[in-house]
């Protein structure tokens, strides 16, 4: 990786939020991040160690407590068609049409850009050119017949498929993904996983994709990361989430789809349970060797405890 030159540099970030009783709580603790474009970056982590919160600030929704995240060495501006993003729900507006969600992105940014100065033919005609932009992406998912359905007539699978064209037409150069087929079956989630390495491979985009999958972290990502608030550190037990791991996937990008269920594929995985975490048994940030068999589930302790 070109370390000195990295498109995007997530630089000694501290993220805190108030707790309840006003003092702030750590949520990611001193992240130094570099990443080149076109990486495919898969997250791992227990639930609520800070995936999403990662996410919010490569959107540029949130800013860091301490440190920067600089996008091209400039520090991340506000939200823009730069990054998009793509979550497990909700990504669509119910009552819209497909193709009305699919232009919605390009018409908003024109009507805040152009609104005023262009006469009606010419925002007609505009539209009528975002509409055969969208119409090509419908044919990319798959989906050209579906232009006229509504979000609730069609399958999961099928929906995500929209949201991420939804993402897609805005052309981002970072893709965000916050667990995107969580809420698939099985089959349809497969078919996903291959969809979106052929999108990743014709846009030449950076995708930062956070699952609770280990198999499919290791299968989509060319970069696996380990995100986990379960460490110590020389001066005591940690505090936020630090990046634990960070794993370069074997099998060449993309890869064989035999790779899920190869060899090679299950001792990456093996790797990093075993280097992953489980509260009960904090190890040094040095030597990371937690093996709890539901260490990428939940790993809230206290119900963790429980279950033992
Ligand atoms: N705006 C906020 N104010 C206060 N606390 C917050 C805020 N946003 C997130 N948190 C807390 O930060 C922690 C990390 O949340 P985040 O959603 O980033 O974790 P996650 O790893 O994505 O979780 P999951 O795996 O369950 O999706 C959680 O304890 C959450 O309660």
């Amino acid at each position: 990786m070109n370390d000195t030159n990295p498109m995007l540099h997530l630089e000694d970030v501290y993220m805190r939020y108030p707790s309840r009783d006003g003092t702030p709580i750590t949520i990611l603790n001193d992240i130094d991040l570099k990443v080149r474009q076109g990486e495919f970056i898969t997250v791992v982590g227990p639930s609520g160690c800070g995936k999403s919160t990662l996410l919010r600030l490569i959107l540029g929704a949130e800013s860091p407590t301490e440190g920067a995240v600089l996008l091209d060495g400039k520090k991340l501006d506000a939200p823009n068609r730069n990054r998009g993003i793509v979550f497990q729900k909700y990504s669509l507006f119910p009552h819209l049409s497909v193709m009305d969600n699919i232009v919605f992105g390009l018409d908003a940014e024109a009507h805040g850009m152009f609104l005023g100065w262009l006469k009606p033919g010419q925002m007609r005609q505009r539209r009528r050119a975002f509409r055969d932009q969208a119409q090509v992406y419908l044919e990319r998912i798959g989906l050209a017949d579906a232009a006229d359905k509504y979000p609730h007539e069609l399958s999961g699978g099928m929906r995500q498929r929209v949201a991420i064209a939804q993402s897609l037409i805005m052309k981002p150069r970072i893709l965000l993904m916050d667990e995107p087929f969580g809420a698939l079956d099985h089959a349809t989630r497969t078919e996903m996983q291959l969809f979106i390495l052929e999108q990743w491979e014709q846009a030449e985009m950076t995708i930062f994709f956070v699952t609770h999958d280990l198999e499919e972290a290791c299968f989509l990502g060319s970069r696996v990361l380990v995100l986990s608030q379960y460490y110590q550190t020389d001066a005591g037990r940690g505090q936020g989430a630090k990046i634990v791991g960070d794993f370069a996937t074997p099998g060449g990008h993309p890869k064989p789809t035999d790779f899920l269920y190869s060899e090679e594929m299950s001792q990456l995985v093996h790797r990093i349970r075993s280097e992953g975490l489980s509260p009960d048994n904090l190890q040094h940030i040095r030597d990371f060797n937690l093996t709890h068999r539901d260490a990428f589930r939940t790993v809230n302790p206290e119900e963790w405890q429980r279950e033992q």
